[in-house]
């Protein structure tokens, strides 16, 4: 299915727009094809000396004359037809049907005007100067309303454009917070960010597009369509055979567009990706003298896109003169065709009936007159070709990630989660991230309710990720976590993480206040309890003393105007004022001063006393705080304990954990 449609779905939720845009368009498309047919008046009755009442009761006169030859004719006909036998008797009654036919045209023709007269003669100007006063008047004002119009339309379908964004990026952000963790890799990051602004705004103008010019150009294209072929549909049929040409071009144009606006987002990703990480890695880049090498790789993405963005101008640039070739085309069929019949005076070409009557020059100029009001339609729609689809490859891409189903989610019908709970188990858990190996093989452990328990281990043996698995950032390939018996994936997710508090090494915090940040542990929390958590968690301190807006300073994206240290104690004060039953401390005193440290640990003390608690780290004396110890290596575990029995028993453990420099790293 054309994701692109589910994009304008969305508009048609306010269906009092849409149908607006589309009175609008119809009204837009009207004037403009009135505004031309006033030149048939000009030429046939002003240019002649005429004012329209009488020039209409000379076409009367005309028409009158035109019925009494062909009946003249006609008398002639039948009486040759009496004394004629055979094929030329019916050769005869084939003229003859063909006269009365004729005869019949010019009559309606004379009924039309009649009908008509009345008015001109009671409204219009009878004096051809006045004439041309009044169709100056009527173009002028016909051109201002059709004006003001097309700006309401404008106006209309930029609105409609703009709420199917709005919608789409406000459930794209929601499917954002859902997506499993694995989608946030670098790569993935980029791609997220391009799909959230260039595809969306693509998917933005293509409804703009398509609730604005794809529907008001082809209207007025149709209003110059009818006006054409009521002077004359066999001429307009002569001058159109040649649209089906266009429409293959047209095809095959769309396809290339579309193929390249797919390859031109991808490249735009890569930029965004490069941009991103040279951002976020400024220090190191500069630290490292990395700008030339830097400066390479986004100068590659830059030209790939370049390359892109070529490529669709090209195809974008085919479109306009593949219709304008066609409306010259049209023209050009038009002219020598309608040219020889008002030249002539001539209803028929090639033995072809073109017309039922010769046409006049005000009618074969006002059918010119439709022709090119349908070409300017046609040029401005050849741009509806390269923003539909741009919008469609956008839309699918944003679709992409709409449609993602996340391997993370709630049950269908969730457990309740036990209250107070006992234990926390592993029972064999294995885990990979990608295809090629596993992280954790066949982990076991149970931790019970109230413990501490510390994980040791070398860099990259899985512990981080083993504590991921709790809180459910990921859930193990095989074996289960679970809680007195229930398995985490029977849990509703958001009752699972209410009740487990995290703080990681990094210490992300968000873009807001330092009160606000430490009130995010528990939303609701009064200014009075966030500077308790502060208090015990020793960032009180510093917050009064060095933040010139204490606890109303911003911290910036990430926190990144505070020091790694003070990032980390405003996260453990986040975890303080959550009070959680599971605290997961993952290296969360890592970057903390050594005296500090020791603040922190007399808080910590008396805080995961009778409190569950997974905690990673690489300072013995932060694992005093452990009642045991779990020793991993290479994604296994391969001891527990407590600290002595692991010194006695655990070579890992003695080389890890009980070398005095390790104290101080
Ligand atoms: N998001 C990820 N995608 C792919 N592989 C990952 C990801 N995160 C970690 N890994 C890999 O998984 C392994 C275990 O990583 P993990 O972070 O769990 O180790 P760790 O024991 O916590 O290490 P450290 O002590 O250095 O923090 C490593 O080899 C790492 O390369």
């Amino acid at each position: 299915m054309n994701q692109f449609r589910r994009a304008l779905r969305l508009a048609f939720r306010r269906p009092g727009t849409v149908a607006a845009c589309w009175a609008t368009s119809i009204i837009v498309a009207v004037l403009w094809a009135t505004n031309l047919v006033a030149v048939w008046p000009v030429v046939d009755a002003v240019m002649h000396g005429e004012s329209i009442p009488s020039w209409l009761a000379l076409e009367v006169e005309h028409e009158e004359t035109v019925v009494a030859e062909l009946e003249i004719q006609r008398q002639k006909l039948l009486a040759e037809q009496a004394a004629a036998e055979g094929d030329d008797a019916s050769s005869l009654a084939y003229t003859i049907a063909d006269l009365e036919h004729r005869q019949q045209n010019s009559q309606a023709k004379i009924d039309r005007v009649r009908w008509v007269q009345p008015y001109a003669t009671r409204w219009l100007p009878d004096t051809p100067f006045e004439t041309l006063l009044y169709v100056c008047v009527f173009v002028l004002v016909g051109t201002l309303a059709k004006n003001l119009f097309r700006i309401i339309n404008l106006l209309l379908v930029a609105r409609l454009g703009e709420l199917v964004s709005f919608e789409l990026r406000k459930q794209y952000f929601k499917q954002v917070l859902r997506l499993d963790l694995a989608e946030f890799s670098d790569r993935g990051r980029g791609e997220l960010m391009t799909r959230c602004t260039s595809d969306m705004s693509h998917v933005s103008s293509g409804v703009q597009v398509l609730f604005g010019q794809a529907i008001r150009e082809p209207l007025k294209m149709l209003a110059c369509f009818v006006l054409a072929a009521w002077f004359s549909w066999r001429l307009l049929a002569l001058t159109i055979t040649i649209a089906p040409l266009a429409v293959i071009g047209i095809r095959w144009l769309g396809k290339s567009l579309k193929r390249a606006n797919r390859r031109a987002m991808e490249e735009l990703s890569g930029v965004y990706e490069s941009l991103t990480e040279t951002l976020g890695g400024i220090r190191i880049i500069r630290a490292f003298g990395r700008e030339s090498a830097e400066r390479a790789r986004f100068n590659h993405s830059l030209q790939q896109l370049y390359w892109r963005r070529l490529k669709i101008a090209f195809y974008d640039s085919l479109a306009s003169p593949l219709t304008e070739n066609l409306g010259v085309a049209m023209v050009v069929t038009a002219a020598l065709a309608g040219g020889y019949l008002v030249l002539n005076q001539q209803t028929h070409l090639f033995g072809i009936a073109l017309s039922d009557t010769p046409l006049t020059h005000g009618q074969m100029t006002a059918f010119f007159a439709m022709l090119a009001g349908m070409g300017d339609p046609a040029r401005r729609l050849s741009g509806v070709f390269g923003a539909y689809h741009a919008a469609t490859a956008s839309a699918e891409r944003v679709y992409a990630v709409l449609d993602r189903q996340p391997e993370i989610q709630d049950p269908s019908t969730p457990k309740a989660l036990p209250t107070p709970w006992k234990s926390l188990r592993f029972d064999n858990v294995s885990f990979q991230y990608g295809p090629d190996r596993l992280v954790l093989e066949e982990v076991s452990l149970e931790v019970r309710a109230g413990e501490t328990l510390a994980l040791v281990g070398p860099n990259g043996c899985g512990k981080s990720t083993l504590l991921s698995l709790p809180i459910r950032f990921y859930d193990p390939c095989e074996g289960t976590v679970s809680i007195d018996g229930v398995d985490l994936r029977d849990l509703r997710l958001r009752d699972l993480r209410s009740r487990i508090g995290v703080v990681s090494q990094q210490a992300q915090l968000m873009n807001l206040s330092i009160a606000e940040n430490i009130a995010s542990g528990r939303p609701g929390a009064s200014f009075e309890e966030v500077v308790a958590a502060a208090k015990k968690a020793h960032a009180d301190r510093f917050i009064n003393e060095r933040l010139t807006d204490g606890y109303e300073t911003i911290v910036g994206p990430g926190g990144c105007r505070l020091s790694g240290g003070q990032r980390q104690r405003i996260a453990l004060a986040r975890a303080i004022l959550r009070n959680p039953e599971l605290l997961i401390l993952d290296e969360a005193t890592s970057q903390i001063d050594i005296e500090s440290e020791q603040l922190i640990h007399q808080t910590l003390t008396t805080f995961l006393r009778g409190r569950t608690t997974l905690l990673i780290t690489h300072r013995p004396s932060t694992l005093t705080l452990a009642d045991r110890v779990a020793v991993m290596d290479a994604g296994r575990l391969i001891d527990v304990g407590t600290t002595d029995e692991l010194a006695e028993r655990c070579d890992l453990f003695r080389r890890l954990c009980c070398q005095p420099m390790r104290e101080s790293a």
